[in-house]
């Protein structure tokens, strides 16, 4: 097993890392760690690894981390494990995989593989990007592209809603389109979802499965300001799904096109529109808990 750890990610990492390879070598089981030393270092370190064969690549770090392991992984055989080591762990809530580093390495050493279906981001200019749990485009990208790192460090997801405050008071909403499927709906602001959840253990998408083939598309009508305030406000109630002005839709193609607004993916800054959005084209299988 190769555990692929970006120490950027997350806060206390190095701690809880230690917890999990104490724990995988109680289980018996041989791990080496590859620290990674730039962004997209770490799809580098995860395709060398399943290239030779490793049958377990473990991305410990955040959402962005693993994105960038399951990039490495593609058209291998390697499975892909989750040490939640980031800010959000998005995904890591969404699969019920357990935040105690210990609970973690049990599910690494003996948990089931069951398949992931990433989502693939290509750009207009020809760059391509990988994403596990979604990408987002307009208002919810300009606060990730703005973010503050230490101010990340120091407050973790609360300083995604302090910088959300602050762009409330400066970002312009310019409307964009999507195309989901063929069909065009001129938006302020999209999501696209391949899970429930949002920011966190935030409600995003009722309706998505994990592991199913598509998107759940959060399409939010033009407005400004007070509109992106209230969305904010009702998303820690869980409440952004019925939020008037919110629409979520299926969809197994989009193109977002439009003003050179900004794109996230896994929360971290992927780029600008224009981008079209599919599946990616292999699955992945990616370790759960047992049972
Ligand atoms: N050695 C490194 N130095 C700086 N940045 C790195 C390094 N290794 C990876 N990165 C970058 O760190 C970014 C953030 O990582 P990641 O998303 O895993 O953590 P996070 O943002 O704390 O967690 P989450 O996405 O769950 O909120 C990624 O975009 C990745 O490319």
């Amino acid at each position: 097993m190769l555990i692929v750890f970006n120490p950027a990610a997350g806060a206390r990492r190095r701690r809880r890392l230690s917890r999990a390879l104490e724990a995988l070598a109680r289980a018996g089981i041989p791990a080496r760690v590859a620290e990674t030393r730039h962004p997209g270092h770490a799809t580098a370190l995860a395709r060398e690894a399943a290239g030779d064969g490793v049958p377990i690549i473990v991305a410990a770090g955040g959402d962005g981390t693993i994105a960038e392991v399951a990039a490495g992984l593609a058209g291998s055989a390697a499975r892909l494990g989750i040490l939640p080591l980031g800010t959000a762990n998005v995904l890591a809530a969404e699969l019920g995989l357990p935040p105690r580093p210990e609970a973690a390495a049990a599910v690494l050493a003996a948990g089931r593989a069951a398949l992931l279906r990433p989502g693939l981001a290509r750009f207009g200019d020809g760059t391509e990007r990988l994403f596990v749990q979604m990408l987002g485009a307009g208002f919810d990208a300009e606060v990730v592209a703005r973010l503050d790192l230490g101010l990340k460090r120091r407050l973790g997801r609360g300083a995604y809603a302090l910088q959300g405050l602050r762009e409330l008071a400066r970002y312009p909403f310019p409307p964009f389109t999507a195309v989901l499927d063929g069909e065009a709906v001129e938006v302020a602001s999209a999501i696209i979802s391949k899970g429930r959840l949002y920011a966190g253990r935030h409600l995003l998408a009722p309706a998505a499965v994990p592991g199913e083939s598509g998107f759940q598309v959060a399409l939010f009508r033009p407005g400004g300001p007070w509109r992106a305030a209230l969305c904010g406000a009702a998303l820690p109630l869980d409440l952004l799904p019925r939020m008037p002005g919110v629409t979520l839709r299926r969809a197994w193609h989009v193109r977002l096109d439009g003003p050179a607004v900004p794109v996230q993916a896994d929360g971290d800054p992927a780029g600008r529109l224009p981008v079209e959005v599919t599946e990616a084209p292999g699955p992945l299988r990616v370790m759960l808990p047992a049972g």
